[in-house]
């Protein structure tokens, strides 16, 4: 399993979005304001979708990565963070019981 983690894309993320957007796509694409940033990602969306679609395994896996980090741009141009999200994700994940079913011991 790849050590890499999504705290790390937001970290670089945060980063470049420093550096001047001559040197650097992330800084270029918040340059242009957060509606570019998410039709961007739309656009990478879509481009996913066709891959499932196709039943394109390399593709999808290619396009799920251009997802990710256009989707983290959108959140670093609207001050969205990782925490955030996961936050919300563990919030609905004990709403629904899951976490507990999962973590229950098997009684049969
Ligand atoms: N993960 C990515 C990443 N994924 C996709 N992309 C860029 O997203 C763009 C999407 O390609 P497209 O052909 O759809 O778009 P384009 O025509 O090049 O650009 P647009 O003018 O349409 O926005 C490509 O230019 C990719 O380089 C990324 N650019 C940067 N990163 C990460 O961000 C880091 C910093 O990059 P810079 O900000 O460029 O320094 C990199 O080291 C990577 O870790």
């Amino acid at each position: 399993m790849s050590s890499f983690q999504l705290s790390d894309l937001e970290a670089i993320v945060a980063r470049r979005a420093e550096a001047p957007p001559a040197e650097s796509y992330t800084a270029a694409s918040l340059a242009k304001g957060p509606s570019h940033c998410a039709r961007k990602f739309g656009e990478e969306a879509i481009e996913a979708i066709i891959a499932a679609t196709e039943g394109d395994h390399g593709g999808l896996v290619a396009e799920s990565a251009d997802v990710l980090f256009h989707l983290m741009v959108v959140w670093k141009a609207r001050g969205i963070t990782l925490d955030e999200v996961m936050a919300e994700l563990a919030r609905r994940t004990s709403q629904s019981g899951h976490a507990e079913k999962a973590s229950r011991p098997k009684t049969s």
